[in-house]
């Protein structure tokens, strides 16, 4: 378990986290979101002990982080923002130094290594120099030495950041697999990810927890959830749409012509939507029920927060 009180980091001025408190339960996975600058990373770095705290305790396993530092790293797998490692070393060179600083030795390490380069396809480059990889592939090796040594927790700075459409559905499906009793912390700016990997939602800005609960619960908070959304085949005449009964509002996309509307509180649209459309006889190529837009959310709760 993950335990944070009051946490603080202060850069001369600038609070960079600002009195945060959570816990975290193995099994989570959970997705730190928040706008540039928002303390992410400066939070991953003291969940790591890479950073010491300016005020605030974090408990790792039962352990004061602050006094049981080289204890906790071993159940600790971290990528750092970036692609931080050895340039001049081979891919290889680089995951085998890893390797023995984890203290792995032997046949343990060699199925270890094989594992690890296995499971994110770093083949056909392990006898490169790591200044010479893509930016992708240089992730890729950052994941392989978190992986390494098969920790407890893992805490990755936007893992998919770099990586081919391909590489990041295989890096969200390996997050997926493995979470089934760590502990799982991603930062990432795709809030589709957050969805489809994370059970909880973290959205942090200007150093502070604005709302910790499941994406589901999230996308609730949208005033797109519930709205209804529809293309019509004629897209001048609205109006039989608009003035159905519930409808507070409507919207047109300008680049789709698609119609969204937003029904007054309580009230289930869909039912009266359809109802409307045979009473009109309108003819619809699209129809649907919204499930919430992320980024609405996320730019209405962090709108004057961080920039
Ligand atoms: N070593 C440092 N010295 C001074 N200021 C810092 C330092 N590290 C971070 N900051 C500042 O702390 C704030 C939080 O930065 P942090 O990197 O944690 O944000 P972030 O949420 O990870 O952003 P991004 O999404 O852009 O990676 C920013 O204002 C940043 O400029």
């Amino acid at each position: 378990m993950i335990s944070v009180t009051n946490l603080c980091k202060q850069f001369g001025e600038v609070n960079a986290v600002n009195n945060l408190s959570f816990t975290i339960q193995p099994g989570d996975v959970v997705g730190f979101l928040g706008p540039n600058g928002a303390g992410k990373s400066t939070t991953m770095k003291m969940l790591t002990g890479f950073l010491a705290p300016t005020s605030g305790e974090v408990r790792i396993l039962e352990h004061d982080l602050a006094e049981s530092r080289q204890q906790i790293l071993k159940h600790i797998g971290y990528l750092p923002e970036g692609a931080p490692a050895y340039g001049d070393m081979t891919v290889i060179q680089f995951l085998d130094f890893v390797a023995n600083v984890r203290g792995l030795s032997g046949e343990h390490k060699k199925a270890r290594l094989k594992a690890v380069v296995q499971k994110v396809e770093l083949n056909e480059v392990l006898t490169q120099t790591i200044e010479t990889l893509s930016k992708g592939f240089k992730r890729r090796v950052g994941l392989a030495q978190a992986l390494l040594h098969e920790p407890d927790i893992l805490i990755l700075d936007e893992p998919t950041d770099g990586l081919d459409p391909n590489q990041k559905h295989q890096v969200r499906q390996l997050i997926q697999d493995l979470s089934k009793d760590k502990i799982v912390i991603i930062s990432t700016h795709i809030l589709e990810e957050v969805s489809a990997v994370c059970n909880r939602a973290m959205i942090i800005a200007d150093g502070k927890l604005l709302f910790d609960a499941t994406p589901a619960e999230l996308q609730q908070r949208s005033r797109y959830h519930k709205a209804v959304t529809l293309h019509l085949a004629d897209t001048n005449n609205i109006e039989p749409l608009t003035s159905i009964d519930g409808v507070a509002d409507a919207e047109v996309d300008e680049h789709t012509g698609r119609v969204t509307l937003f029904a007054e509180s309580g009230i289930e649209l869909m039912p009266r939507v359809t109802e409307a459309i045979k009473a009109h006889q309108l003819k619809v190529d699209l129809l649907y029920q919204e499930q919430g837009r992320l980024d609405d959310v996320f730019r209405q709760m962090t709108a004057g927060e961080a920039a």
